[in-house]
């Protein structure tokens, strides 16, 4: 048997992301749910003909489309459906048969996904069904979200959906015979959560016997339909594991085993895929003790785990392995000649028929093709690879593989012309760039003083009352804002008259913060469309793609921008904003930098991240000194995904967090005592990291805090030594926080932090809410504020 080729998962939206408007079409009533499925059926198909016939791959996945996320609908095809859902949309609950996804199911399917409200015909206020949305979590290190499955201790499981058995058996109609995947039964275990009524002690994976019946059944199914294979992804297989859960993996997998064997004439095959880390730390778990055929690991993530495993995998003749060396989380064109190095040493030490050549992880996290990118710099275009070149390689080093290098000589000597060129072009490479990074001092990344004397030099200038109210930077994005942007980005209008709009909204802005009494004001952002993007348009070495999405959750994507070359500021990006602002009013107005650059970008795969980050800090340093310079006495700094950097595993986290604080410093500390640095913070839980906040050393920190219901302020010994913000208001929700909701939580944060320190402001930016709400909303807030300075005198 020659060296085979596969994939591990197609992005689902599309080449023009019709999946995305069609569901959010069928959401609002447009389209019924035939159209839906419609849509869907044809996406799948030609994804398939598209990887099977067209680009020549031999295993092709199903069961990867989903119409929200294919953890969620794992927890359906399961059955692992709340019970708040079960009651509201299946009356029958054992009558309920297994059967595609659609009509009633989809119901219940998008009501776990994004929550279900239904009015009251008579029109009374308060809705007769009103269903949260099941809560939803980054998926490992990406910036995909899946939906958090949810698990009782009484949970039963029953087979509810055959969406994998229809998946596949539309592709056999087609000719095609795939690889249907699943999440693995461990891992989905894992990665979801007891329900919030379970008794103290539960653990989902202690649900492994109970879960194990539905996968037995699923290989059953598939199997009589005729499938030769099934891929179950463990990615939990890379994370820090108990040692107990190698017992659980055993079980699993040995179930599994004997239900793929028994399934028919021509057992159904096993393949066990991991990525996104290095499995040798529990290697025990699966080698030599778990029955399966074949097993993908991530070369890319994790290049040095391939000696270890390969010879692991030399004495188990009945294993394949899958090598992941085509990247899976980024979009540069692999070097083909290093890619084939590895294919050779894989067949060498297992043989041909034992070798399966594929990318790192699923394809979800890049893009869908080059073909729509007709705008983009050819030179960097030639560099770059998205889903479809990317499987193209795969093929290719098939190809070679089994036909000898020479059968692909145009092809490579055009890939290392490419590669060649990226490595030595000017684009990349700026040595008055490098030679700064080389000048980084320590002394540049510390303030002058320390904060008791910089606080009490702050409180001479900015003469502050106690209980100092801000906001986080945005206010609201309406639909003028957007279309001016527009215009002007088309060049409808001029850069004269889009500055005069912009000037308008801003003025709208300080009144309205005036007119609320707020302590320290903000511009509002209404230049920026996205903050990343605005940012990166603005330093050299970035660079923006036209269709380059990538599923972030449900229906939305995101089109990260991509980090090229060396960074820096040919020019003050945010100088004049800032400084027109002040002139209208003499309250303190911050100058606004948002430099979360780093984890919302494809970022360059021949550098490390630390030095990427250093040339972005640099940038910033700049931009810091040039506000300082213009008379700007307050700087936030925002860093709402500096957690999002964390590595996988625990002991790489302080490396990371020593990096990441270190850029933040050198952004940030050149300016004088005087100067008030604020950052901000949200979307993730942050009491973990504390210590690395507090060495971050600003003046003032704004957090999230109420949407994740003071979660911040839980931890037990929390303290934190310089001025903090932790939002009293959610600023997702349209509704007009209350007095007596913002006091409770502005009540309970003095139990934690001392009087003098706390600062009262939302959760994070205002962009998505109305003017009108804006306004009584901070409204409000600065009425509390007021409160308990009188209070605390
Ligand atoms: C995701 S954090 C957002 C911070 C930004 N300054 C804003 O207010 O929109
Ligand atoms: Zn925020």
């Amino acid at each position: 048997m020659p060296v085979l080729s596969a994939n591990l998962g197609f992005p689902r939206m599309g080449a023009n992301r019709e999946l995305k408007r069609q569901v959010e079409a069928y959401w609002s009533g447009k389209v019924d749910v035939s159209a839906l499925l419609k849509t869907a059926h044809e996406l799948r198909k030609n994804h398939w003909i598209l990887q099977k016939n067209v680009l020549g791959l031999d295993i092709v996945p199903s069961n990867d489309f989903s119409f929200y996320d294919h953890v969620l609908d794992n927890a359906f095809t399961v059955g692992a459906i709340p019970k708040r859902y079960r009651d509201v949309f299946i009356k029958a609950n054992d009558d309920l048969l297994p059967s595609a996804l659609e009509g009633d199911l989809l119901s219940t399917y998008f009501a776990m996904a994004r929550g279900f409200q239904q009015l009251s015909s008579e029109g009374s206020e308060l809705p007769v069904i009103d269903l949260e949305a099941m809560e939803m979590k980054k998926w490992f290190d990406t910036n995909y979200h899946y939906i958090v499955p949810e698990f009782d201790s009484t949970q039963q499981f029953k087979l509810t959906s055959n969406k994998f058995l229809e998946e596949y058996k539309q592709a056999k109609s087609l000719g095609i015979e795939t690889r249907p995947v699943l999440i693995g039964p461990v891992s989905f275990l894992l990665l979801g959560k007891a329900s919030p009524n379970s008794p103290a002690g539960f653990e989902p994976i202690q649900l492994l016997d109970r879960l194990l019946p539905v996968y037995e059944e699923i290989i059953k199914h598939l199997a009589e339909a005729g499938a030769c294979s099934i891929q179950l992804d463990e990615p939990c297989l890379v994370l820090d594991l108990d040692p107990k859960m190698a017992q659980s993996y055993n079980v699993a997998y040995s179930c599994l085993s004997v239900a793929a064997k028994k399934s028919s004439a021509e057992p159904i095959k096993i393949h066990l895929t991991t990525y996104f880390g290095d499995i040798t730390p529990n290697l025990s778990f699966v080698l030599p003790h778990l029955p399966i055929d074949s097993l993908h690991i991530d070369l890319v993530r994790e290049p040095q785990q391939f000696e270890t495993i390969l010879s692991a995998a030399a004495k188990h003749p009945t294993i394949q392995l899958s090598i992941g060396i085509i990247n899976g989380r980024n979009i540069w064109k692999s070097d083909l000649c290093a890619a084939f190095d590895k294919v050779k040493k894989a067949v060498e030490v297992l043989g041909a028929d034992r070798v399966i050549i594929a990318p790192s992880c699923s394809l979800l996290h890049t893009p869908h093709s080059l073909d729509a990118e007709t705008e983009l710099n050819p030179e960097i275009k030639d560099w770059l690879s998205f889903s479809v070149e990317k499987i193209k390689e795969i093929v290719l080093l098939t190809k070679a593989a089994n036909n000898g290098i020479d059968c692909i000589k145009d092809e490579l000597e055009a890939n290392q012309r490419s590669i060649q060129a990226r490595r030595t072009s000017p684009k990349t490479h700026n040595p008055a760039v490098q030679e700064r990074l080389g000048s980084i001092t320590h002394d540049m990344m510390h303030r002058r003083s320390t904060f008791d004397k910089r606080w009490e030099k702050q409180q001479e200038v900015f003469k502050l009352p106690r209980f100092p109210t801000t906001t986080i930077g945005s206010f609201p994005q309406t639909s003028e804002v957007r279309k001016a942007r527009a215009a002007f980005k088309r060049g409808d209008i001029s850069q004269e008259k889009y500055n005069e709009f912009i000037n308008e909204e801003i003025k709208k802005c300080i009144q309205l913060q005036e007119k609320n009494d707020l302590d320290v004001l903000v511009h509002g952002e209404f230049e920026r469309t996205d903050m990343v993007e605005f940012f990166g348009e603005h330093l050299e070495g970035y660079t923006f793609t036209k269709n380059g999405w990538v599923q972030s959750y449900g229906s939305r994507c995101v089109k990260p921008p991509i980090i090229f070359g060396d960074v820096y500021r040919p020019k003050p990006i945010t100088v004049e904003v800032a400084k027109y602002t002040q002139s209208l009013t003499k309250k303190p107005v911050k100058g606004m930098l948002t430099v979360t650059m780093l984890q919302w970008s494809f970022v360059r795969d021949d550098q490390h991240n630390k030095l990427t980050t250093q040339q972005l800090a640099l940038a910033i340093r700049d931009e810091v000194s040039d506000l300082e310079a213009a008379g700007i006495n307050v700087i936030q700094i925002d860093e709402p995904a500096l957690r999002e950097g964390l590595p996988l595993r625990h002991s790489k986290w302080q490396e990371y967090l020593n990096w990441a604080v270190d850029c933040f410093l050198l952004a940030s500390c050149s300016v004088a005592d005087t100067k008030q640095i604020h950052t901000h913070m949200c979307y993730s839980d942050f009491y973990d990291i504390i210590d690395a906040i507090i060495r971050m050393d600003a003046d003032v920190i704004t957090i999230e805090n109420s949407r994740s219901n003071l979660k911040f302020l839980r931890g037990d010994s929390f303290t934190y030594p310089n001025e903090i913000g932790p939002g009293i208001y959610d600023i997702h929700s349209p509704r007009i926080p209350l007095h007596e909701e913002m006091e409770h939580r502005l009540e309970e944060m003095l139990k934690r932090l001392k009087r003098n320190s706390v600062w009262v402001n939302p959760d994070c930016g205002l962009k998505t809410r109305k003017w009108n709400e804006v306004d009584l909303a901070l409204k409000n807030m600065t009425d509390v504020a007021k409160k308990f300075r009188s209070k605390s005198c």
